[in-house]
């Protein structure tokens, strides 16, 4: 792993002396395979999955070329009017890619790779999700209802084990990443591993989605518990990640804190356009509650409360420019910041949203979650299978023996952590 130096999202110099961010040049760094491997794997999924023309073929090909070996090309007038942070922040542009942090990086891909497809321009394909195939997929495939069956096994459960089987569910959803499974088989831990272990300690959780994984690197889950239960209600927020399967256990969530009465109400926040292949747009909660609402049992109930919640305003979405943005959430804008310093919870979704949340650099696994979140508002809590090399909040000990025991734990999915920083 090589990070490189940088100044934070904004260009200025931050309060303390930040690590390094995380780079794509070296091979040995997990961003360099992100750009040589996963890219030209979507870039062929996407030319299969949708009509495009030579032109939107010809263009993708040459981002793959500029972004693998080139140097960094400003966005088109139409591209930048529909992302103000990238005709803001201009200090990458005419420089070579592997100059540019990940995060950074990645995410003025996901903008480049719609532009080549027309998206933001006047025309048949202008707004066209290009990710939509491979969505579609996973939300019709037929394994997903009987992939809820251990809720209607929650019925009676003590109401802790029934939320921290919710929260398990939420969090191992977020293996499901349609972009992370572009080259990467999600693996648990096998016999001999000393990280084995079965995390959720008996019925019923034990058959629920948490069943089958390593234990969680930061188990928050109990103070989580403790703030739900012990506190007035107040508004949840999620920041949303992954559509399909994970957002399915997301509002599965929901639906339990908006029934026992532990949120007043959930905002979700979408991503405004398709973003890192699977990420939520409101279209994509649209689809995922009508996909449950014809399952039987308590998950396709669980869709008609939802809805219900949605009429009366009890569940909302939300979006904002910035969550399309590599810019992290300590320097998130003073209307997101306002709304999310109210909410009783903010829950963060996924590995994009930590690196964002801490920061995507180098820390030292040990740095407190404490202090890496300081600059983040309101009451939260991460929810996040590792998919990337940031790590925070973690003791050395745990640290010294996954890096011993299994060199890529950062990054193969096996891992997962429930961190919180709560407030009174
Ligand atoms: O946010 P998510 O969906 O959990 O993960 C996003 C992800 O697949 O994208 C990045 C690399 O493309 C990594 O940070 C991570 O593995």
């Amino acid at each position: 792993m090589k990070a490189m130096t940088s100044t934070n999202a904004n260009g200025t110099a931050p309060a303390h002396a930040p690590a390094p961010a995380h780079g794509i040049a070296d091979p040995g760094a997990y961003g360099w395979g992100v750009f040589h491997e996963r890219h030209p794997a979507l870039v062929r999924r996407l030319c299969e999955g949708n009509p495009y023309g030579p032109e939107q073929r010809a263009r993708l090909d040459a981002l793959l070329d500029e972004s693998r070996a080139g140097r960094v090309r400003p966005p088109a007038p139409e591209t930048a009017a529909a992302a103000p942070w990238a005709a803001r922040d201009r200090r990458y542009f005419g420089r070579p890619w592997s100059e540019v942090p990940f995060l950074w990086a990645e995410s003025y891909f996901y903008l480049r790779l719609l532009e080549c497809v027309d998206h933001f321009s006047p025309g048949p394909w202008q707004g066209v999700d290009p990710f939509a195939p491979m969505k579609n997929a996973e939300l019709t495939d037929p394994a997903l209802e009987s992939d809820t069956a251990w809720l209607d096994g929650l019925a009676g459960a003590p109401p802790d084990e029934a939320f921290r089987a919710l929260v398990l569910a939420s969090l191992y959803g977020n293996r499901a990443d349609l972009g992370f499974q572009l080259v990467q088989a999600v693996t648990t831990p096998t016999d001999g591993d000393p990280t084995d272990g079965d995390p959720t300690g008996g019925d019923p959780v034990a058959d629920g989605p948490g069943a089958s994984g390593a234990p969680l690197l930061a188990d928050d889950v109990e103070a989580l518990w403790k703030h739900v239960s012990r506190r007035p209600p107040g508004d949840v927020h999620v920041i949303l990640d992954n559509a399909g399967r994970e957002l399915l256990a997301d509002l599965l969530l929901m639906d339990h804190l908006l029934t026992t009465g532990r949120a007043t109400s959930v905002v979700l926040h979408v991503k405004p356009r398709p973003y890192y292949v699977s990420d939520a747009t409101a279209s994509d909660v649209r689809d995922c509650l009508t996909r449950m609402a014809a399952f039987r049992g308590e998950a396709g109930r669980a869709a008609g409360r939802l809805r219900e919640a949605a009429a009366t305003g009890r569940l909302r979405q939300a979006t904002h420019a910035f969550f399309c943005s590599p810019v992290e959430f300590a320097d998130m804008p003073a209307d997101l910041r306002a709304g999310l310093a109210q909410a009783g919870l903010c829950v963060y979704k996924g590995d994009l949203n930590y690196r964002r949340l801490v920061g995507d650099r180098a820390w030292p696994a040990d740095r407190p979650f404490d202090d890496a979140v300081a600059g983040v508002p309101g009451s939260l809590v991460a929810l996040r299978t590792l998919k990337s090399e940031v790590a925070v909040g973690l003791p050395k000990e745990t640290v010294d023996r996954l890096d011993a025991a299994r060199p890529d734990w950062r990054t193969d999915g096996s891992q997962a952590l429930v961190q919180t920083r709560l407030r009174p």
